[in-house]
């Protein structure tokens, strides 16, 4: 069996951890489009004119700070979300400690969630939101660099 056929594999604990937590954050993203809607017609902030016909009879906005909050938490995991799906998979091709590479897969996922929830749920005072992020970006920074040292290709 070639390395890259037992890495990529049900049997190691890494790769089922990637594609669990990678579906419960793919999971996580498309929650806000529901909750960005949400937001908008509790505070009738149609996102287009041709929406204003479902919020007859009331004073529409232009934008209220609940709906940003939400637009912004979405647009943070867009920022976020896509490159650990990159620095993962190729940290997951570095060969590393499954038990290491669960543990991160686990906290990123936290950490992404705990940033939607006191964002976008309940705002939370900083630093909340700054060590949610934090957390997730000194994990994907992590896993880039162990890629980078273990492949060293340039
Ligand atoms: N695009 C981000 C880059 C920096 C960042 O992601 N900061 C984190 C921690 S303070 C954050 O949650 N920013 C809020 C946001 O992106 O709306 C920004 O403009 O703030």
């Amino acid at each position: 069996m070639s390395i890259i056929s037992r890495l990529i594999s049900f049997d190691n604990p890494a790769f089922n951890g990637y594609v669990t937590y990678g579906s419960v954050l793919v999971l996580k993203m498309m929650i806000m489009a529901p909750l960005t809607g949400r937001q908008r017609m509790k505070h009738a902030v149609p996102a287009s004119p041709e929406d204003v016909s479902m919020l007859k009879g009331r004073e529409i906005l232009k934008s209220h700070d609940d709906v940003e909050r939400v637009r912004r938490a979405h647009l943070n995991d867009l920022e976020n979300i896509p490159i650990f799906f990159l620095a993962g998979f190729a940290y997951l091709l570095t060969d590393p400690d499954p038990t290491t590479a669960l543990n991160l897969f686990r906290a990123y996922t936290l950490a992404r969630c705990l940033h939607t929830f006191v964002y976008a749920v309940v705002v939370v005072p900083q630093p909340a939101r700054g060590l949610a992020w934090g957390t997730g970006f000194f994990i994907t920074g992590y896993m880039a660099i162990k890629a980078i040292c273990h492949f060293k290709t340039f």
